[in-house]
């Protein structure tokens, strides 16, 4: 197993880049508390180039919440375990005055309609503050402009769509890839926030995967979805609080009018799930 190299300045990660001088990279942005859904994003970055980087950074600016913040899982040492077993080169675990050294962002990215929807609503600033962050990380992780790409989970499926809408609003020269969701034998979509359920929650948080599969199910036999089916399974489960439970169309995330209809259902669509178990936020997805 290679050990990768921790980088934790702009400094020693552009001296990295200039040692290692890659004929191509993939780069992976992490919040940390790294599971097997993000070794699958590694795993993919290492299949197609030379050097992998990999950050750890926990973005105070794209939460809105305090204590989201606070308790969000911090285990560095463990991280960098997992990523040198998914073959990790150079991990960049920077504090947050390396990434704002010029104090927080006057400039901003706005998301725009797209931003304040669904997980934006929920999260106001969100996306702005995931943006402003990304669109960074984007330029430290490759002062070379060679071959480039960035990997970004399915899971998180309105950031992919808001990453996507950026890098081609503002011509990123960065190719990105979508890495589908790792879930549990159970089905639960992995996610370093599900390290703050109880066990009991984490069954419960299940309903979210059984939703999604009832209406997979419905759209797969092009039959009407009756989507309040699947919104009625939530009040089985006291533990969990549905914020949302929508059909989208998967480019542009706007509802699709199979939602209340009882026409059959054709063509392709997103399911987007969000839901609070106890105090914790969990998302899921799944193409139809
Ligand atoms: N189960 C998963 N399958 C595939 N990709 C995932 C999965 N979980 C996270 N990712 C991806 O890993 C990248 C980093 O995500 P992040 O560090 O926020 O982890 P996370 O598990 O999504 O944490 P949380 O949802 O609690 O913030 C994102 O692109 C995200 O979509
Ligand atoms: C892309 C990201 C690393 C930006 O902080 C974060 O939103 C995440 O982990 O999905
Ligand atoms: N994985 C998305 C990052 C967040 O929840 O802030």
């Amino acid at each position: 197993m290679n050990t990768p190299k921790i980088v934790k300045t702009r400094a020693e990660l552009k001296a990295a880049m200039a040692a290692a001088n890659p004929g191509s990279l993939g780069f992976v942005p992490t919040m940390g508390a790294l599971h097997s859904g993000h070794a699958s994003l590694f795993k993919a970055a290492r299949e197609e180039n030379e050097l992998v980087v990999i950050s750890v950074f926990v973005n105070e600016l794209q939460f809105n919440d305090a204590n989201d913040y606070a308790k969000y899982p911090r285990q560095l040492d463990a991280d960098v375990q997992l990523a040198a077993a998914a073959g990790v080169d150079i991990v960049f675990a920077p504090e947050a005055s390396e990434i704002y050294h010029a104090g927080l962002p006057l400039v901003k990215l706005d998301s725009g309609a797209l931003g304040e929807m669904y997980e934006g609503a929920s999260r106001p600033g969100h996306f702005d503050g995931m943006l402003a962050v990304v669109a960074k990380l984007l330029h430290l992780a490759d002062p070379r402009r060679g071959e480039y790409r960035a990997y970004f989970g399915q899971k998180d499926a309105q950031q992919l769509v808001l990453i996507r809408r950026m890098v081609a609003d503002l011509d990123y020269p960065v190719e990105l890839r979508a890495v589908p969701i790792v879930r549990s034998d159970k089905g639960l979509a992995l996610s370093s926030r599900n390290a703050l359920l109880s066990e009991e929650e984490k069954e419960a948080a299940l309903v979210l995967h059984r939703s999604i599969q009832l209406i997979a199910g419905r759209a797969a036999r092009n039959e009407p979805l009756y989507i309040e089916d699947a919104i009625g399974m939530y009040q089985m489960e006291p533990l969990v609080e549905l914020d949302y439970f929508v059909v989208v169309n998967p480019d542009t995330l706007q509802e699709l009018a199979f939602n209340c209809q009882d026409t059959p259902f054709t063509g392709e669509g997103l399911v987007l799930v969000a839901a609070k178990v106890g105090n914790v936020r969990l998302i899921d997805n799944q193409p139809i």
